[in-house]
């Protein structure tokens, strides 16, 4: 059970005594989701995040009895590796959500091995484009700074990354705390999910996330929370 639930115009926060809690709790509503879309358009569209918070939210997600055949799974941003690096969100969600009951869904990477990175946006861009926008389900993670997707506040075209208007699917992001290059959806393309979670675990992220919607220098999660067109579902827990 969520032990505490705030609410703001921009988010609701949801409270889990155990980290376990939230991931079934989560994989609950993301599945409700989905099943909703499907039955409103006959598909849907998901796009997770990477990184070491998702697993057991994967886990939980991928043994939920949905028609995941009508599911397609994308990601919300890629680190330019092969898709067998140990750095690989592809690798990841592979190994974690792509199993059990969600095996059946179809899965479409960002990042594809090319010989330039500009190949390799050009070929997402065709790929991306084709799937059955907009995203039902966006579940977002965040950095200690702030970052969330591959918005890192020291990226060199972050004004670009963060425009609501932009016209772009995916973008490339080169940011030196991001460690190898990046791609990432767009904010644009982000904020007009009809479900849109963040999951965030620990004191350190509760903190940031705190921070960041006190502070006057606007973080990247705040542009995520300020251009969504719903309130951000926050899952936390300590
Ligand atoms: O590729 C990535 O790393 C993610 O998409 C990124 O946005 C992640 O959600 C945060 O960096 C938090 O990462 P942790 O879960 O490892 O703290």
């Amino acid at each position: 059970m969520a032990r505490e639930q705030l609410n703001s115009a921009a988010y609701s926060w949801h409270a889990f005594a155990e980290r376990q809690d939230l991931a079934a709790a989560l994989a609950g509503h993301v599945a409700g989701r989905l099943t909703n879309a499907i039955a409103e358009r006959g598909t849907a569209l998901l796009a997770v995040s990477g990184g070491t918070t998702p697993a057991k939210f994967f886990a939980s997600l991928s043994s939920i009895p949905i028609a995941w055949n009508k599911v397609t799974v994308t990601l919300v941003d890629e680190r330019c590796v092969p898709a067998s690096s140990p750095r690989s969100n592809a690798r990841l969600v592979a190994a974690n959500l792509l199993q059990n009951a969600a095996a059946a869904a179809r899965f479409v990477p960002l990042y594809q091995e090319a010989a330039s990175i500009g190949d390799t946006l050009e070929a997402d861009g065709r790929m991306l484009r084709s799937l059955p926008w907009p995203l039902d389900v966006v579940v977002l993670g965040m950095g200690a700074d702030g970052h969330t997707a591959s918005f890192f506040p020291d990226a060199d075209n972050l004004e670009k990354l963060l425009d609501p208007f932009s016209e772009r699917v995916v973008l490339p992001v080169h940011a030196a705390s991001a460690g190898e290059p990046r791609l990432t959806l767009s904010l644009a393309r982000i904020v007009r999910a009809g479900f849109l979670a963040l999951h965030i675990e620990g004191e350190d992220k509760r903190k940031a996330f705190e921070s960041a919607m006190a502070s006057e220098t606007r973080k990247p999660i705040r542009a995520v929370l300020d251009a969504a067109e719903r309130p951000v579902e926050v899952f936390w827990a300590p």
